[in-house]
């Protein structure tokens, strides 16, 4: 079913918005991105997408977009997302998360673009004293990283309050796999995130994997996370996209998981049950900053929106990963 008007993603180029901009496509939706491609690729943006090479804070470019393709909603997946790097450079994270962000809704106000949904994180909780987290629990985040996004939730809470604007903030948990078609995955050189990680080891890219933390208050002792699928991911996008142009009045913040989570050593075993391998795991002392256990209570999701995970198993989402890992090995020969 085509849809009236058009999409604006940024970010369309990098590993969650490409998807995203798959599934709005696959939805009827016209999709243009702006993306500078700092860490995204052109060739991550589906053809049926435009896509225009620029910095979201480019005040006229942003607002000649909008207008010239007919923007009516804003979907925000452009930004800085390295943890330990917002540690050691933190202006940067509040320049590119909190400030461009800032000037992007704006930009939406100017232009009458009314809906907006936004990349939030876990990483606005901190250490959860009580697991699975739900969304009125303290926000208490722990690095620049989570602060940054925090202070667009702010943000974008006054703005709904005072112009005709809505919008979902979405709580990302941890995102993995990729698409099971094989059009889009994870592709930044230099993965920080886990099954990322273990699919290039067992692609020969890396020749063992690092347990960070064994002493952790869980099962197994190593962290406990709550992985879901980039596609279900991309997915609940597209529903709260619906449900913010159907209810105007209101905005959302919903956490995006599947509500249980596995440790370091499951997801390990998971991607040797499904390599026929045995990746070298090598134990070491906690990353400095990591929760124990971070999952999400997704009553709130379930409840809102028409949403219903479809790849909610760990041997998929590694299965998923892989195949994209091996194609991107191909890719780069
Ligand atoms: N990957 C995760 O596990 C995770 C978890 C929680 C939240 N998020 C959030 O999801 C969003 C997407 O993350 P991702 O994993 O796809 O990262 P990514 O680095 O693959 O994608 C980010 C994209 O934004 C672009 N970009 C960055 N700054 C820009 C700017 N100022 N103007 C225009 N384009 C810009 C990059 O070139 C890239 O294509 C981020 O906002 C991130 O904070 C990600
Ligand atoms: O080589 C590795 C990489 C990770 N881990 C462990 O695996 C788990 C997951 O780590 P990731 O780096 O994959 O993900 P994080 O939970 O640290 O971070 C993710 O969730 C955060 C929210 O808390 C942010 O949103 C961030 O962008 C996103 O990557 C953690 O217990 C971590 O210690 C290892 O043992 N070895």
């Amino acid at each position: 079913m085509a849809r009236e008007g058009t999409v604006l993603v940024t970010g369309g180029a990098g590993y969650i918005g490409s998807h995203a901009v798959l599934a709005l496509l696959d939805a009827g939706w016209k999709v243009v991105v702006i993306d500078n491609l700092t860490t995204g690729f052109a060739w991550a943006v589906d053809p049926r997408a435009t896509l225009v090479t620029g910095n979201i804070e480019d005040e006229a470019l942003v607002r000649g977009t909008m207008r010239d393709h007919g923007v009516v909603a804003v979907m925000h997946f452009a930004g800085s997302i390295v943890v330990p790097e917002s540690v050691s450079d933190p202006l940067k994270y509040y320049r590119n998360n909190t400030v461009a962000s800032r000037s992007l809704i704006e930009s939406a106000v100017v232009s009458g673009v009314r809906h907006f949904i936004f990349s939030s994180t876990a990483a606005t909780y901190g250490m959860p004293e009580v697991v699975p987290v739900r969304e009125d629990m303290p926000k208490l985040p722990i690095n620049p990283y989570g602060t940054s996004k925090l202070m667009t939730e702010l943000m974008l809470a006054d703005v709904a309050f005072a112009h005709p604007f809505n919008y979902c903030a979405l709580r990302y948990f941890n995102v993995a796999g990729a698409d099971p078609k094989g059009r889009t995955g994870q592709s930044t050189a230099g993965a920080t995130h886990l099954i990322k990680i273990a699919v290039e080891a067992a692609t020969g890219k890396r020749d063992h994997v690092t347990v960070f933390g064994t002493d952790y208050a869980t099962a197994d002792g190593t962290g406990v996370r709550d992985y879901i699928h980039v596609s279900d991911l991309a997915d609940a996008h597209v529903k709260a996209l619906d449900l913010l142009i159907a209810e105007p009045g209101k905005s959302h913040t919903l956490n995006c998981g599947y509500g249980h989570g596995y440790s370091v050593l499951e997801v390990l075993d998971a991607v040797d049950r499904v390599t026929n391998l045995k990746i070298e795991r090598r134990m070491a002392e906690r990353r400095p900053g990591d929760a124990g256990e971070l999952v999400a209570d997704n009553g709130a999701i379930l409840a809102t929106l028409p949403w219903r995970p479809q790849r909610d198993d760990l041997d998929t989402i590694v299965q998923d990963a892989l195949a994209w890992e091996r194609k991107l090995t191909e890719r780069r020969g």
